[in-house]
C-alpha cells in the first residue's frame, strides 16, 4: 500500500467566535481507504468535511493545513480543491431538480484528462452501478426519492473522476435497507480503488464498511482505529452501539 496518504490535515483548527468547533492534530486518509468519521450532533462532523473543502457557514478561523497527495491545498478556494480532485457530496445531495437524472449526470460531464489516480466514470459505467438510477433517467430530480438522489449525487461525483470523496451524512434521511445499498456501493467503489472519507452519524452502519472509524467529540479525537478495534471500543459500543460493557 502507498504510505502517503491522498488525503491529510494536521493541526487543523476552525473557531467560531472564541468557541473552538474543530481542534485536530491530523487525519490521514490513503489511497483506496474508507474512513469513516463519527460522533454525536455538534460533534464537528460537518465542520470539517467543509474545511476540507474549505467551505464554511458563517466566517470561522480557520487554521492548518489540508494537502492532497501531499501537496498543499489550504489556501485554495473550494472550486480549486474541486478542480484538484476533492469532491463533496453535502448532506442536500447537490441534485438538479428541474433537471432530469439523464441531463443531472450530462451536465457534470468533463472531457479534460482527470489526472493521476483519477477515474472518471462514463454515464453507463454509473447506470451500471446504480441500476435504478438508469429505471429513473427520465425523472426529473425533484421526483427522485431521497435514495435515488443520494445515489445520484455519487453518480455526479464520479462523473468527475474523484481523488479523494467526501460524502456528508449519506444516510439521512433514508430508510435502513437503503442505507446499507448506498454504504455498500461506497465500499465497493473504495474496492475499485476510491478513497473515501465518510462523516455518520450512524455509527451501526458504517462501522460495518470503514477500514478505519474516527470518533469525533466536541472537535475533538476521542479514539480511533481500524472497524474491529472500534467496535470493541467501549466508548463505542456503549454509547452507539447499544452494548452494555
Ligand atoms: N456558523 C456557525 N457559527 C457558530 N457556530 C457554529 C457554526 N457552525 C457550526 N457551529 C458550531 O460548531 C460545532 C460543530 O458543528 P457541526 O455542524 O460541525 O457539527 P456536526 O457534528 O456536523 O453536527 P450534526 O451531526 O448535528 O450535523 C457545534 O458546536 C456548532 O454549534
Amino acid at each position: 500500500m502507498n504510505t502517503r496518504p491522498v488525503l491529510e490535515t494536521t493541526d487543523l483548527k476552525v473557531a467560531y467566535g472564541g468557541n473552538l468547533a474543530l481542534d485536530l492534530p491530523r487525519i490521514a486518509v490513503r489511497e483506496r481507504e474508507l474512513v469513516g468519521v463519527v460522533g454525536a450532533n455538534g460533534a464537528g462532523k460537518s465542520t470539517l468535511v467543509n474545511s476540507l473543502l474549505g467551505w464554511s457557514r458563517g466566517s470561522p478561523k480557520v487554521s492548518g493545513k489540508v494537502l492532497l497527495d501531499g501537496r498543499d491545498i489550504s489556501a485554495l478556494p473550494p472550486h480549486e480543491r474541486v478542480k484538484a480532485g476533492l469532491l463533496l457530496i453535502p448532506e442536500g445531495k447537490l441534485v438538479f431538480t428541474q433537471m432530469s437524472t439523464e441531463e443531472n449526470l450530462a451536465s457534470t460531464a468533463d472531457d479534460a484528462p482527470a489526472g493521476q489516480g483519477r477515474r472518471r466514470y462514463s454515464t453507463d459505467e454509473v447506470y451500471a452501478l446504480f441500476p435504478r438510477l438508469y429505471e429513473r433517467r427520465h425523472h426529473l430530480g425533484s421526483q427522485l426519492s431521497g435514495g435515488e438522489r443520494q445515489m445520484l449525487g455519487i453518480a455526479r461525483a464520479l462523473r468527475l473522476g474523484p481523488r479523494a470523496l467526501l460524502l456528508d451524512e449519506p444516510s439521512i434521511g433514508l430508510a435502513p435497507r437503503l442505507v446499507s445499498t448506498v454504504l455498500e456501493t461506497v465500499r465497493s467503489l473504495v474496492d475499485s480503488g476510491l478513497t473515501v472519507l465518510l462523516v455518520e452519524q450512524n455509527v451501526h452502519a458504517a462501522i460495518e464498511v470503514v477500514d478505519r472509524l474516527i470518533l469525533l467529540e466536541r472537535g475533538r479525537i476521542l479514539a480511533e482505529g481500524t472497524a474491529s478495534e472500534m467496535r470493541d471500543d467501549p466508548r463505542i459500543a456503549e454509547a452507539y452501539l447499544g452494548a452494555h460493557v
